[in-house]
């Protein structure tokens, strides 16, 4: 893993963000706190473009990347797709229960080389990150007895230990607000092979449970502020919605 080298020669450093009055919980708001970071670099900020399966993140990425001077990096899905010939996606799909554990263990560790890697450009813009991950896709098989308890235990002691220990900034969470309908409707318009068994209960579980972490705010800390941007249009009026959105979105990461 390219960047699981760059934590080599990582220092400790005090983390001192105190949180705001009155504003919701973050995971990043633990008392100073020392943790891994990565060393000789400085740090830019990071958007996480967020939303249900087929709501249209790969499509905005795109977008912002022919119309800034931004660092978009896609999930790492071609990774899940392949590990040294076996695929923990198509996997995952036919038995969750027996190889749930598999991909989201790959996920976590593919989504950490990601955050971790040397950020290029001015602003950095990802797809999804590892709270989504955990919150979202972890949750769901859990809730939905599709991951045996010792499994959910031992991602979940796995992901305590990166956030208490690694510091993964994230700057602003974009929100692409999609109805299942919507998602699902796009997913079966995508075709991709190994979603073809994707129900639409599926759609609605993770939506709910994005939901509940992005706009109730009930569910999981929140790594950093919301935007929220309704995302059932046509791609027309998604790339007039992203114009719009813009400088808020540059705003918010601070440049
Ligand atoms: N606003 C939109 N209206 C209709 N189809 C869309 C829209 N945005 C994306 N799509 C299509 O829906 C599918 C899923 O979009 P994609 O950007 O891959 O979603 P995600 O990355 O969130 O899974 C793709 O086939 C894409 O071309
Ligand atoms: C992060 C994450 C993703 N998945 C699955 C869900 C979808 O089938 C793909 C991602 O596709 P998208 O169109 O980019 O949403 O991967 C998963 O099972 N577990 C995860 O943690």
């Amino acid at each position: 893993m390219s960047s699981a080298a760059a934590l080599i020669g990582a220092l400790w450093r005090t983390s001192c963000r105190r949180r705001l009055h009155g504003a919701p919980r973050r995971s990043s708001d633990a008392p100073a706190q020392r943790k891994l970071v990565r060393s000789g670099e400085e740090r830019k900020p990071v958007i996480c473009i967020e939303g249900n399966i087929a709501s249209g993140k790969t499509t905005c990425l795109e977008y912002f990347s022919r119309t800034s001077d931004i660092e978009v990096l896609t999930e790492p899905i071609s990774k899940w797709r392949d590990v040294r010939g076996h695929n923990p996606l198509a996997l995952m799909y036919q038995d969750p229960a027996r190889w749930g554990i598999t991909l989201q263990t790959y996920v976590q560790l593919t989504m950490l080389d990601r955050h971790l890697s040397a950020v290029a450009a001015p602003v950095r813009m990802m797809e999804r990150s590892l709270y989504s991950a955990k919150y979202i896709f972890v949750e769901n098989l859990y809730r939905s007895g599709k991951m045996p308890e010792v499994d959910f235990a031992v991602l979940s002691e796995w992901f305590e230990w990166i956030t208490h220990n690694i510091s993964i900034p994230v700057d602003l969470i974009v929100y692409l607000q999609t109805t299942p309908q919507t998602c699902y409707e796009r997913l079966k318009q995508r075709c991709r092979e190994e979603e073809k068994v994707i129900p639409m209960e599926y759609l609605e579980a993770t939506h709910n449970l994005y939901e509940d972490w992005l706009i109730k705010q009930t569910a999981f800390p929140l790594p950093a502020p919301v935007l929220v941007i309704p995302a059932d249009h046509d791609q027309q009026k998604m790339l007039q919605h992203y114009e719009e959105n813009r400088e808020r979105i540059l705003a918010a990461s601070g440049t």
